[in-house]
């Protein structure tokens, strides 16, 4: 079959040869604001309860349109409808990909492969409400019979970063009398640190992991059971630990029962599971209604995205404006600014759902894609992040567009907080957009009473050149179900960003080479022997760990 590279293509020529135009005529955002009043009108929207204003992004309407051909060129609405139809996307693992079943309400039958995954799928949230009412109720109680207080997760990936931003943001909703902690770093500083603050008799452990093979959680599985055995007996286990695993032999094998174990299934994939019974943890955080108003949230954001046209359909606008970010304007990394300090986890989040979904650069056809994949993704929270690295977004030769995250109304009563938070969100996109003039610096200065000296050796410090790009999303509240919304937006997000590219943002293969290459060196470390294989400065590296064992 002949394949046209990206950058060959119609739609992605139209768009170069459109932005070059723009870069000519010297076009500025803060120029397209002067020239269109109605601009922020023009550049936003709602969807599922979440609001985002993409006014500030160095587009037109040409732009817009533009982008919303390059998503037509790519097939991205077939693309999008595969997805939901459960075909097997995932080609190079020959599965489908469905998390957004997970959320789905009962009674909306969907198929694979002959089984009603719909009825799958609330079987297992039945059994997770019952074990959530029955812990939270005290008729589920440890082996000596006090009730469970402190909830450990342990599982990494997929397994960790959702629930555990999930928990942390909804803390307001949390149901009393459950404290929540989690366990993914194999550093045993990580366990410890945790096991030293719980009691065994009151003290749930679900051990996480969709394969049930993953070294680092398997390790910290086996040292949590060894230490609950430091206290109690191999039969009093059923009653302290539970398992989320598509692989019901390696549970049985670990120990755990099978009416312990609550499945999912190999269309879920591991960044894409907190909707599945990897959502355990927050289940029994926050407790099953607002476990249930997450999915549903995500529902509404699933419906839209299914529904609406691509000019007004969020996750595609916000998929696209990144496409131009990344490829048109070459932007290496996205900033995720969440003004919401519960929100703190959500770049860490982000960057697994996002870098190892697109950080790849080979195509359904095996080619390598001759435009830029997914971008680097980091952040912290405002007004954090203000005090650290916004330097860099407002003066460094690189321009990072940001996605700034605010909920209207906070979960607290200190309204002076609130209002002061918000400000600083929206002057920090101001700022960036707007930049200052050097002929603004000068006044300034010579408004102060500076010396033409003093200007001279000050001026070009405190130029920002502005034209920086960011999206503003907001919330009315960060409640269970906005924040589904608000993960489903960038799920999907991330997903059509993938079908731009035609690559698999549904595999990992990244991630396994550094996997065997640890269990080899181990092999070296246990043994005392050195691989001759190794580099001489992996051999280097291992004789300084014998040097310090001596
Ligand atoms: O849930 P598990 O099977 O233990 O997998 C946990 C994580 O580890 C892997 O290395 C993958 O890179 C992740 O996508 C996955 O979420």
């Amino acid at each position: 079959m002949s394949f046209t590279p990206l950058s060959d293509t119609p739609a992605y020529k139209q768009l170069q040869l459109h932005q070059q135009q723009m870069h000519q005529q010297g076009l500025e955002i803060s120029h397209l604001f002067d020239q269109q009043s109605d601009r922020f009108t023009q550049f936003s929207l709602s969807a599922a309860g979440v609001f985002l204003d993409y006014s500030k992004n160095r587009i037109t309407e040409t732009t817009k349109e533009l982008l919303c051909d390059f998503a037509r060129q790519q097939q991205v609405e077939l693309q999008r409808d595969a997805m939901f139809s459960g075909e097997k996307i995932n080609f190079t693992e020959q599965r489908a990909v469905l998390h957004t079943a997970l959320r789905a309400p009962s009674n909306t039958p969907q198929r694979i492969d002959g089984i009603d995954i719909n009825a799958e799928v609330h079987m297992v949230l039945a059994q997770m409400q019952a074990f959530v009412e029955k812990v939270h109720s005290g008729v589920w109680r440890g082996a000596s019979g006090l009730v469970i207080t402190d909830v450990v997760n342990i599982g990494i990936g997929g397994s960790d970063l959702g629930p555990k931003m999930v928990c942390q943001a909804l803390r307001s909703f949390a149901h009393q009398g459950i404290q929540s902690h989690f366990v993914s770093n194999l550093d045993g500083h990580a366990l410890d640190a945790v096991l030293s603050q719980v009691n065994p008799a009151s003290t749930l452990f679900i051990i996480s992991s969709k394969t049930f093979t993953t070294a680092d959680t398997m390790l910290n599985a086996h040292s949590a059971r060894a230490w609950f055995l430091q206290h109690f007996s191999a039969a009093d286990l059923s009653r302290h630990f539970v398992a989320v695993s598509s692989n019901q032999p390696a549970v049985q094998a670990f120990g755990i029962a099978p009416e312990n174990r609550f499945g999912f299934w190999d269309w879920v994939g591991g960044r894409y599971s907190l909707w599945s019974a990897i959502g355990l943890p927050i289940a029994l955080s926050l407790g099953f209604a607002h476990f249930r108003a997450l999915l549903d949230g995500a529902h509404a954001m699933d419906v839209h995205f299914q529904q609406a046209p691509i000019e007004q359909n969020m996750p595609i606008l916000l998929a696209m404006l990144g496409i131009w970010n990344r490829d048109l304007l070459g932007c290496g990394s996205l900033s995720i600014a969440a003004y919401h300090h519960d929100l703190r986890a959500f770049p860490n989040y982000l960057q697994q759902l996002d870098m190892e979904s697109n950080g790849k650069r080979i195509n359904h056809h095996g080619q390598t894609v001759d435009v830029a994949t997914g971008p680097i993704i980091w952040g912290d929270v405002g007004t954090n992040g203000q005090h650290a690295y916004f330097q860099h977004l407002h003066q460094s030769s690189d321009i990072t567009p940001v996605d700034f995250i605010a909920a209207l109304r906070p979960q607290h009563h200190l309204a002076e907080h609130q209002l002061m938070l918000l400000a600083n969100c929206f002057a920090q996109s101001q700022a960036l957009m707007r930049g200052k003039t050097a002929q603004q610096v000068t006044t300034e200065m010579q408004t102060q009473g500076m010396s033409d000296e003093q200007i001279s050796l000050l001026l070009p410090h405190r130029i920002f050149a502005g034209n920086r790009p960011s999206n503003t999303i907001l919330l009315d509240e960060l409640s269970p179900m906005r924040l589904g919304a608000l993960i489903a937006l960038y799920e999907h997000k991330v997903a059509v960003q993938g079908f731009f590219w035609g690559i698999n943002s549904f595999d990992q293969w990244g991630v396994e080479l550094g996997k065997v290459l640890a269990k080899a060196i181990e092999g070296d470390l246990h043994s005392g022997t050195t691989a001759t294989s190794h580099d001489s400065s992996t051999a280097g590296l291992i004789a300084k760990v014998r040097a310090a064992g001596k």
